[in-house]
């Protein structure tokens, strides 16, 4: 078989810049006759011999094959690593797929930490996205990574060598992927034989609950919850539906559908699913007012989360009581978002854990706001509506924590409690459920406050603790979302048939180094022809040319006809010169 150039060829490596800060073992370079006698690169369009010159104009220096520039102790090979049997965490094929990445040849080595602070700069980057650089310490001597932000992360990964990266040290953590993309998958559902009418400027509405488990009541009006998509803003709201609800003109009922926007809609809250707007209309054939809201895919309520008891027959299943940090969470939250309501002269009324809904790990929201003034107009005074939310809430936390008792173990729940959690826990409920005595405007729930300060701080260290974790995850989510850029401007450059005999496009050869480019990131070959699928070293090429370092590389046309010497950075202007020309064609300009 024709022997190709492959990855076993000896990579470039410049005479000026020891790669990787350090001396690499010396070797000889074995490179090929032809590949060594290759004539300088001459791009097909009519520019005559320009060559690499032409191609920076901030580095002049014309390519020479004679030129000493291969330093055959300092070359170094390019070796695709597979580490099949390293098989961390069980998880071989992830670690096969992503394989280790290097950061290698494109360091430069410091003389000293004064140096490397000083060399803590940011530049622009191909995509216009700032890059910073990153300082690593590797035993002896620290270097700076030119080319990426991957900061390093648990140190506790066994089996890889120091210098190897695994795909979780570089991708978002697999279980919280998978909860994003639930979450993703549940606002994008919708039925196609929907035959659910559009209502005022909503559209594409979905039922978020199976109708067979709707609850009914004598007492409450029906209601059915939807998802559906804005006319206005594009984004999908949560529609909650009180069916036959016969609004008379002036009546209590009509003045909260009419004020909710005035008044529950200026509460923006974490514990509070925020009510925008409500409206009746007669699109369901009756007249029903909508009451539309913050949607929260994925999401289910306290109850259904807690007490399914209420909803199927109890079950014999033995389930462990609900940990008491978590009652704590919920407890703080509630009382987040009643201090919310009751400071602007409201209450939440429609207390009941079903009201209540669970957005993530332990995070509720109050999700009733302004239903019980629409369904069941009240004359109460205020401060009594508001000493009955503490009530409620102190309620909704005892049923929680029992539930698991009530139907499973024949001790009394009051029992139970007192068994299973700490004495605070019991006097919070026990003051929230006795003791809350009605007082002039919202001090009631400061006086709670001051009781459970200690664990509200807590809850807080606890949720802080969650924010650093995210921020950490998000913060590697941009260096991805920064090379999904650069693939973007790279496919959109490379083979445009409509161009193709166009000489001002092909620019001097730039397009054909850029097509190069492309074969030498994600077309190598081994020496059998057999593809090399190495995500390191994609990753590395894609950040190297996004910052634009001096790192040379040799790219070889599939015919080896073509051999062409360029470093990053002038593959770095091509790029940017074909982008800019592309954009300045495109007729969106
Ligand atoms: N704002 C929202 N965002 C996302 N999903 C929601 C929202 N509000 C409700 N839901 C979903 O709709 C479902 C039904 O909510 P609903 O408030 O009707 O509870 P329910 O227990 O079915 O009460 P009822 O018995 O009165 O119908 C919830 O399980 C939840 O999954």
């Amino acid at each position: 078989m024709k022997k190709r150039f492959n990855v076993d060829s000896p990579s470039f490596t410049p005479s000026t810049l020891a790669a990787n800060g350090t001396s690499a073992p010396s070797k000889t370079p074995g490179l090929s006759p032809r590949a060594a006698s290759a004539a300088p690169f001459q791009p097909k369009s009519l520019t005559p011999a320009s060559s690499v010159a032409s191609f920076s104009s901030s580095n002049p220096k014309s390519y020479n094959p004679n030129a000493p520039d291969w330093v055959s102790s300092e070359t170094q090979d390019f070796v695709p690593q597979n580490f099949t049997n390293l098989n961390i965490d069980g998880n071989s094929d992830y670690n096969d797929l992503y394989g280790s990445l290097h950061d290698s040849s494109s360091t430069a080595q410091l003389p000293n930490m004064d140096q490397q602070h000083s060399n803590y700069h940011f530049s622009s980057g191909v995509n216009g996205a700032q890059h910073s650089s990153y300082l690593a310490g590797t035993g002896t001597s620290s270097q700076v990574l030119q080319h990426h932000l991957y900061a390093p992360i648990d140190s506790h990964a066994s089996g890889t060598k120091p210098h190897q990266r695994l795909g979780k040290d570089v991708f978002i953590p697999e279980e919280l992927r998978l909860k994003l993309h639930k979450k993703a998958e549940a606002t994008l559902r919708s039925f196609s034989n929907s035959q659910l009418p559009n209502v005022e400027y909503f559209h594409t509405l979905t039922p978020l609950e199976a109708i067979a488990h709707r609850t009914m009541t004598s007492a409450a009006p029906q209601s059915t919850v939807y998802k559906a998509v804005s006319d206005q803003d594009g984004k999908t709201y949560s529609l909650r539906r009180i069916h036959d609800c016969h609004l008379l003109r002036d009546s209590p009922s009509s003045q909260a559908v009419s004020s909710l926007k005035g008044k529950w809609s200026r509460i923006n809250n974490s514990s509070v699913v925020t009510s925008h707007v409500a409206f009746s209309t007669q699109a369901f054939g009756d007249t029903s007012v909508i009451i539309v809201s913050d949607f929260f895919p994925d999401s289910i309520t306290l109850r259904e989360r807690h007490s399914p008891s209420q909803l199927r027959p109890p079950s014999r299943v033995y389930t462990p009581p609900i940990p008491e940090p978590t009652l704590w969470s919920y407890l703080v939250q509630m009382a987040n978002a009643l201090k919310a309501i009751h400071s602007i002269g409201l209450g939440a009324r429609s207390m009941e854990s079903k009201q209540w809904l669970l957005v993530g790990e332990d995070r509720i929201r109050f999700n009733a706001c302004g239903l019980a003034d629409i369904t069941d107009p009240s004359t109460t005074p205020l401060h009594e509506l508001q000493r009955q939310d503490l009530q409620k809430a102190g309620d909704i936390i005892f049923s929680i924590a029992t539930a698991s008792a009530a139907t499973q173990s024949k001790s009394r729940p009051a029992d139970h409690f007192t068994r299973s959690y700490s004495p605070r826990l019991r006097n919070a409920v026990d003051w929230l459920q006795n003791h809350a005595a009605p007082t002039e405007s919202a001090d009631m729930i400061d006086a709670f406050l001051t009781l459970i300060g200690p664990d509200v701080i807590d809850t807080t260290n606890s949720s802080l603790h969650l924010n650093d974790h995210l921020t950490f995850h998000l913060g590697r989510e941009l260096e991805n979302s920064r090379l999904v850029r650069l693939l973007f401007k790279l496919n959109a450059i490379n083979e445009r048939p409509e161009y193709a005999d166009d000489p001002a496009w092909r620019d001097q050869g730039q397009r054909a180094a850029i097509s190069l480019f492309r074969d030498y990131v994600f077309h190598q070959v081994d020496a059998a022809g057999q593809p090399v699928v190495d995500m390191g070293h994609m990753l590395a090429c894609l950040n190297k040319l996004d910052v634009g370092v001096e790192e040379r590389i040799m790219l070889v046309s599939r015919n080896e006809a073509t051999v062409m010497v360029v470093t990053f950075r002038e593959m770095k202007s091509a790029v940017e010169g074909a982008w800019g020309e592309l954009m300045r064609r495109s007729s969106g300009g």
